[in-house]
């Protein structure tokens, strides 16, 4: 370790421990935190089961920049890039759609033979995985409908997938000995009014019912649900809204998936985790950075970002949470988009951890509101980039920027290869 960034460590440690803040305590809670980075941003959600099938569900990735992955073996080149740079041990979650096999076979077939290669990479990588079935990108998904589909032939079919991938999600939790999430998030939605909002959401109800009649050991498999407000073509409607999610998790002991983009623009979820930790036994987030719509642009060092951060670490909350990542952009260097989003997610969580919340609490329950408002003020420019920097030097990956030359390097000799 550079003994400039081991100074600075001791100097900001002398800071903290002023405020009872036990820095060294503080980095052995970050390193139990996992984030589970979405295999997704890595090759535009395209997957390989499909691969030229275009992209629904109301989703799109915009930009042109070269050198997305085309294959498992190009993904997991370039998820060991990323982790390489990202300090920690940490989840990959995968799509049903990134199966690694060369059997032709159907989303409700899937099996976890056809994952068999992600499982023994994951193992000889030291990562968990997590899961999702794709219900979109398919031609029976093409009307925009799939759980909640009036024809019963077509529900059955997405029933079928939702069923597999809970298989293959506790396949993987036996497998890596890590709890496997496995999140079940549906498109289905209209683009205008509808005159029956109610049929389309018992029929979801239903065959979520379904869905989760197997019952499988929750230490290797827990079911989520995530809900939306809007997507493109289902603007006017969603059946899976996050009243139906809310009221479905918390009757059926579900996790709930709360998406920082899928709430009204000036909704946040960090405000909600306070409530939704009060009725359930736990929450999977998917973060994500939703720029005037849910455009699942890179997460960064913003005010809901750090807000999150303080709500899950001020009301304890890391235990009962999953972090999940959700933002796709091919304007840019694809691993360096991961690198950003997962770096700046987990520093979110050690700033969090670096304020002295049992002082603040003290100042709020006194009516002391300067105090607080002072304290927290001051608080914001301590520095917590030097107990990053030791962080990031004791874990074994590059301290400040110096991650950026090595993916321009990996860029240069692998991605622009890809032709
Ligand atoms: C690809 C993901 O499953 C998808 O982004 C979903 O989680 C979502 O957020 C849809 O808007
Ligand atoms: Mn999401």
């Amino acid at each position: 370790m550079e003994s400039n960034v081991k100074q600075a460590y001791e100097a900001a440690k002398a800071l903290y421990a002023q405020h009872g803040i036990d820095t060294d305590e503080v980095l052995r809670k970050l390193e139990e935190v996992k984030i589970s980075m979405h295999c997704w941003q890595g090759d535009d959600v395209k997957g390989f089961l499909n691969a030229d099938q275009e992209l629904t569900g109301g989703i799109s990735v915009t930009g042109q920049y070269p050198g997305a992955a085309r294959n498992p073996e190009e993904l997991r080149s370039d998820l060991e890039k990323a982790f390489a740079l990202i300090p920690g041990k940490h989840k990959v979650n995968l799509h049903a759609i990134y199966t690694d096999t060369d059997e032709k076979v159907e989303l409700d077939q899937l099996e976890p033979r056809h994952y068999e290669r992600w499982v023994d990479w994951a193992k000889e990588q030291g990562l968990g995985l997590d899961f999702n079935p794709t219900c979109f990108s398919h031609e029976k998904s093409s009307d925009g409908f799939t759980l909640s589909h009036p024809d019963a032939e077509i529900r059955q079919f997405w029933i079928d997938h939702c069923k597999a991938s809970r298989r293959i999600g506790a396949y993987f939790g036996e497998q890596l000995g890590q709890t496997c999430v496995t999140n079940v998030w549906v498109p289905d939605g209209f683009k205008d009014n509808p005159v029956d909002r109610m049929t389309p959401r018992k029929r979801l109800k239903a065959s979520l019912d379904e869905v989760f009649a197997e019952p499988l050991d929750p230490k290797y498999n827990l079911d989520a649900v995530e809900s939306k407000l809007f997507g493109l073509g289902s603007e006017a409607y969603v059946v899976g809204s996050h009243e139906f999610y809310m009221g479905y998790g918390i009757q059926n002991d579900k996790l709930i998936c709360l998406d920082a983009g899928h709430f009204h623009p000036t909704e946040v979820i960090s405000n909600k985790l306070s409530s939704i930790a009060l009725f359930t036994s736990g929450i999977l987030l998917h973060v994500s950075r939703p720029m005037r719509w849910d455009s699942d642009h890179v997460v960064i060092m913003d005010d809901e970002l750090l807000e999150i951060g303080r709500e899950l670490v001020r009301h304890d909350l890391l235990g009962i949470t999953h972090i999940g990542l959700d933002f796709f952009d091919a304007s840019i260097n694809r691993v360096a988009a991961w690198v950003v989003g997962t770096r700046n997610t987990i520093k979110a969580l050690l700033r969090a951890m670096l304020e002295p919340v049992d002082a603040l609490k003290k100042f709020e329950l006194e009516g002391d509101y300067t105090t607080r408002l002072a304290l927290t003020e001051e608080f914001k420019s301590y520095p917590f980039g030097a107990i990053w920097d030791y962080y990031c030097a004791s874990k074994g990956v590059p301290v400040r920027e110096q991650w950026i030359a090595e993916v321009k390097e990996y860029e240069q000799n692998v991605l622009l290869q890809r032709g």
